[in-house]
């Protein structure tokens, strides 16, 4: 069991229907975790063509409930809006709830910054690193939809050193900076500051 790929199984296909196009859904899993992630796979390609790529971090609050808090929700159905605008893509989304820490972990972090902490302050306060992400399981999920070379939509640098490090050529990242509201200025200056973001300053004055 020292094999990096025995880690990680593929699952199964599907295709999944949305509101800007006709996807595949994958499913992969962790196997000592039994932790569950989805790939969304869009139109075709050659095994040595530039794929459009999102690696995007579960949020169950803003993906799914609306949330103006961070910037997530805009983030993914922006991605899936280019992917679907470039004639093809792949959509990687990781169960990696709160950078790593859960929701009700993520919960109390937005707790605490209710009370004047920023986002790196109560993670560390809670006793956790400012981001606990692993994208090792990227690397199974872009072999098994035959992808080696990608162009990244990221703001995030971590997550281009991620797949290099994985053995995937990154050949260009595009900003993904949608969705900066009132509610998430303060937030998305500490990514910037702490975190290593690069957004365009003018965008967060
Ligand atoms: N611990 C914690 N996690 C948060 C907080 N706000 C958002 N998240 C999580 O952060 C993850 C998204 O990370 P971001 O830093 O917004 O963006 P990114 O994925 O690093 O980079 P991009 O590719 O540019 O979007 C998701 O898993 C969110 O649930 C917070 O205040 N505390
Ligand atoms: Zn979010």
């Amino acid at each position: 069991m020292n094999n990096p790929k025995d880690k990680y199984e593929y699952v199964s296909s599907a295709t999944l229907p949305t509101r800007w196009g006709q996807f595949r859904i994958h499913g992969f899993v962790e196997t000592d975790s039994g932790q569950e992630h989805v790939a969304l796979s869009y139109g075709e390609w050659q095994p040595d063509d530039i794929v459009p790529i999102r690696i995007h971090s579960e949020c169950l609050t803003g993906d799914a409930l609306f949330s103006t808090r961070c910037d997530c929700g805009f983030q993914l159905e922006k991605a899936l809006q280019n992917i679907v605008a470039e004639g093809k893509g792949v959509l990687l989304y990781l169960r990696q709830e709160g950078r790593g820490i859960g929701l009700l972990n993520k919960i109390r972090a937005y707790h605490l910054q209710d009370n004047g902490m920023d986002t790196v302050e109560a993670n560390e306060h809670l006793g956790f690193d400012a981001d606990l992400r692993d994208y090792a399981i990227c690397k199974l999920m872009l072999e098994k939809l035959n992808v080696k070379r990608v162009s990244l939509m990221t703001n995030n640098p971590k997550k281009r050193a991620a797949l290099e490090s994985l053995g995937i050529e990154v050949v260009s990242r595009t900003p993904i900076d949608h969705g900066i509201t009132k509610d998430n200025k303060g937030y998305i200056r500490t990514k910037t500051e702490k975190l290593g973001h690069e957004f365009d300053p003018h965008l967060l004055k």
